[in-house]
């Protein structure tokens, strides 16, 4: 039986693409394995799948600020080196999917050294830190927008596109309605955070609800123990949450308009449900500046309209939240347009070509 060994984590943007394809192996008889950090989300989002032995290694964090961690951090890599490469060396499997994010450097490493093949996947327009540093050790590097390519040694890079999570697309509009209490009348306004949430788009969306309440009703995905209700009573049509797992689809079924980071992962499922979007992307202080260049790539597409964090003030959320809602049909016929494919069987042939397994 064929074995291939899954790795990536950090934030949900770094585990959703394994989550799609994982199935995909176990339907045509692989075994799957998973290594991830001891705590992570990864690790809560594979073992809820039931059936993946998961192993937790150690790792250090690739921080972009000064903190005491910093000097830890390369003996915890260290460690988790050698945890990778003698998981990796007792497993035998046929091939690595990397999917990024800091836990994923230790293990291509561990892959490396054992001599496994290894596939890794970029989902925004540069590759993130350890993606760079992973690279160099791999095989073969896929692709989610054609641009990244050019930043990426020739011969390696294959553009496969953007893969959306199938299960995104099987939602429905009535059980969302029920699940969260809402009518029929009044448009629905999503607002996401990012996996991980946002302290300044929380409490933006807290400052202005009656405002925007008055016109739509609000989910708010706060991102894990952020979702503290607003200060009195739960307002009507407002329902705050820490994070969505199956009912994020049938809650997107019924969403008209979303606000959003612009991460790449919710960028693509946006645009593969035709839900306008509204982009507060991570500023350069706050990341590497990927979100910024995947929020200027959908502006230019004209599928989102842009709100830098700079300018994030209530007034100024209530505004392009309307508008947005005013333009809805603009940008759900430029999401209709084009090459919108799911990448997913591409992706699967690529890994097979590279573990040799037909
Ligand atoms: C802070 C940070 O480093 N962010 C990066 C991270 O974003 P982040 O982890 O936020 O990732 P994405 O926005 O790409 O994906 C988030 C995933 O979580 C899912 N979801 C989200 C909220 C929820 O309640 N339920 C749920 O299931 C979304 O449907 C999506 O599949 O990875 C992305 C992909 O490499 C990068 O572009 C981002 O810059």
């Amino acid at each position: 039986m064929p074995k291939i060994i899954f790795t990536g984590g950090g934030s949900a943007g770094h585990v959703t693409v394994n989550l799609s394809l994982i199935p995909c192996f176990r339907q045509e008889g692989w075994s799957v394995e998973y290594i991830g950090s001891e705590n992570g989300i990864e690790k809560e989002l594979i073992t809820a799948l039931g059936d993946v032995p998961y192993s937790g290694i150690s790792t250090g964090k690739l921080r972009r600020y000064f903190s005491w961690q910093n000097l830890k951090d390369p003996f915890r890599a260290g460690r988790g080196v050698l945890q990778a490469y003698s998981l990796i060396r007792r497993s035998k499997p046929d091939v690595l999917f990397s999917k990024g994010g800091f836990v994923s450097v230790p293990v291509v490493i561990g892959a490396w050294l054992n001599r496994v093949p290894v596939v890794i996947h970029e989902s925004d327009v540069t590759p993130g830190l350890a993606n760079r540093l992973a690279i160099p050790l791999a095989q073969t590097v896929c692709t989610t927008f054609p641009e990244t390519n050019s930043h990426l040694p020739a011969g390696k890079a294959h553009y496969v596109g953007p893969l959306v999570r199938p299960d995104l697309k099987e939602g429905k509009a009535e059980r969302g309605r029920s699940f969260c209490g809402f009518n029929r009348v009044k448009p629905v306004l999503l607002i996401m955070g990012g996996s991980l949430g946002s302290h300044k788009i929380n409490e933006t969306v807290r400052s202005c609800l009656p405002e925007l309440l008055a016109r739509f009703q609000v989910v708010h995905l706060c991102g894990k123990g952020q979702g503290k209700p607003a200060p009195s009573a739960p307002a009507e049509g407002y329902r705050p949450f820490d994070y969505l797992k199956e009912e994020l689809a049938d809650v997107l079924a019924m969403t008209d308009v979303v606000v959003t980071r612009a991460g790449a992962n919710v960028l693509f499922e946006m645009r593969a449900l035709k839900k306008p979007m509204l982009l507060i992307p991570l500023s350069k202080e706050q990341s590497r500046g990927d979100q910024l260049l995947n929020a200027a790539s959908f502006r230019a597409s004209g599928y989102a309209e842009v709100l830098q964090e700079e300018n994030l003030t209530p007034e100024a959320l209530v505004r392009e939240v309307t508008k947005l809602y005013e333009n809805r049909t603009k940008f759900k016929l430029r999401m209709a347009e084009g090459d919108n494919g799911d990448a997913l069987r591409t992706l699967v042939a690529i890994i097979h070509e590279t573990a040799g397994v037909s």
